[in-house]
């Protein structure tokens, strides 16, 4: 079986979609309840490439439940940006860089799964993370010999050990890579993958890294071209609550997949509660609680009310550049392993 087969035609979800006309006469459905997400999917259109990526994703799931039998991680990584134009000039947008989707994905990659990544379009991907968006430019990792460039021998040992991750991944067809941009991409796609996964049942692992707007603008009150800034100087954006998806995808989308969510908070006095509180409404199985300020060397594991622990990196691991995702991936695979031998358990004695 070949790699991953080349898609027909670059998809780009930065792109407006300004063809889809907006519809004013749909009505605007009342604040999000846990029951509206259904409501969201029927008012608001599904992105126009949506089956074009799913028979990817299909293609992609049957290919390793017949020829591999691994198990396979969803990981969304990177921020949702909500337009305030259909022909999108302004968005709000989050810090999230997909740092912690993109290094989780190669090692959930090292850990033997197969990886589909639901990532911002023009955030960080797996591997190339290394070099791109960083503050290095790509042409210092280069030197020119004898008219003949060469990679700098300062970075040669690392970028050959990244350049064999890499292939290994893309020869052995165990990573797929999709784009989102708006929250309505994201929540869609989300939704097909997830449905798709049913396939693999509990060997599929869900790993929402992406930071998700809670607030969007409702197409009822978003204007169709460039918000002109009015006289009053002032400019008054009415949003409403982003459908609590969650609760939709443990229930109906993914009723046999492990989900492990994360709580972002800034305030460390409130991020236990509210990881547990999550944990608690949506009956998922983890919840990865971490701080805005120290995501990159703590978080917590919520896996229910009386059983949570902190993953710290020590300085002199933060000096050496340590990844705190090497210690949170093998942790969440066990948690994996566990939950797929309860469920092989619970099919043999129905
Ligand atoms: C985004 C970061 C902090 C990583 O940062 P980068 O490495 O820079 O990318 C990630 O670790 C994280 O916390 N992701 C989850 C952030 C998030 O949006 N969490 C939501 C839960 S998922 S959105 C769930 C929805 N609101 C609902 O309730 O259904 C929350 O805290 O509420």
């Amino acid at each position: 079986m070949s790699p991953q087969a080349k898609r027909s035609s670059v998809i780009h979800t930065s792109i407006p979609d300004a063809g889809s006309a907006i519809d004013r006469n749909i009505p605007d459905f009342p604040i999000a309840q846990l029951s509206d997400e259904e409501k969201y999917f029927r008012t608001y259109k599904a992105p126009p490439y949506l089956e074009e990526i799913e028979d990817e994703v299909r293609k992609f799931i049957d290919y390793h439940a017949t020829h591999t039998g691994k198990k396979v991680a969803l990981i969304t990584s990177g921020g949702t940006t909500v337009p305030l134009e259909n022909n999108t000039v302004r968005f709000i947008d989050n810090f999230s860089a997909g740092t912690r989707g993109a290094t989780s994905a190669e090692y959930f990659l090292e850990n033997g799964y197969a990886v589909i990544f639901l990532y911002r379009e023009f955030s960080l991907l797996p591997y190339s993370r290394h070099y791109s968006h960083t503050t290095n430019c790509f042409l210092d990792y280069m030197t020119e010999s004898n008219n003949k460039i060469e990679i700098n021998p300062d970075f040669a040992d690392e970028m050959l050990m990244i350049l064999r991750k890499y292939k290994k991944a893309k020869d052995s067809n165990s990573l797929l890579v999709i784009p989102f941009t708006t929250v309505n991409q994201y929540l869609y796609t989300l939704r097909s993958i997830a449905i798709l996964l049913q396939k693999v049942g509990s060997k599929a692992l869900f790993f929402l890294a992406a930071a998700v707007s809670d607030f969007f603008l409702p197409q009822s009150r978003m204007p169709q071209h460039k918000i002109q800034s009015q006289s009053t100087g002032k400019l008054i954006i009415d949003l409403e609550q982003v459908p609590k998806f969650l609760r939709r995808l443990v229930d109906n989308w993914a009723p046999s997949g492990m989900i492990v969510s994360f709580k972002l908070e800034t305030d460390s006095s409130i991020l236990i509660d509210k990881a547990k509180t999550a944990l608690d409404r949506y009956q998922h199985q983890l919840v990865i609680g971490n701080l805005l300020q120290t995501r990159k060397k703590e978080v917590v594991i919520v896996a229910s009310n009386d059983q949570s622990h902190w993953i710290k990196l020590t300085d002199e691991e933060v000096k050496e550049n340590m990844e705190i995702e090497s210690l949170i991936v093998p942790e969440v695979a066990e948690h994996h392993e566990k939950w797929i031998s309860n469920h092989i358990k619970k099919e043999q004695e129905s």
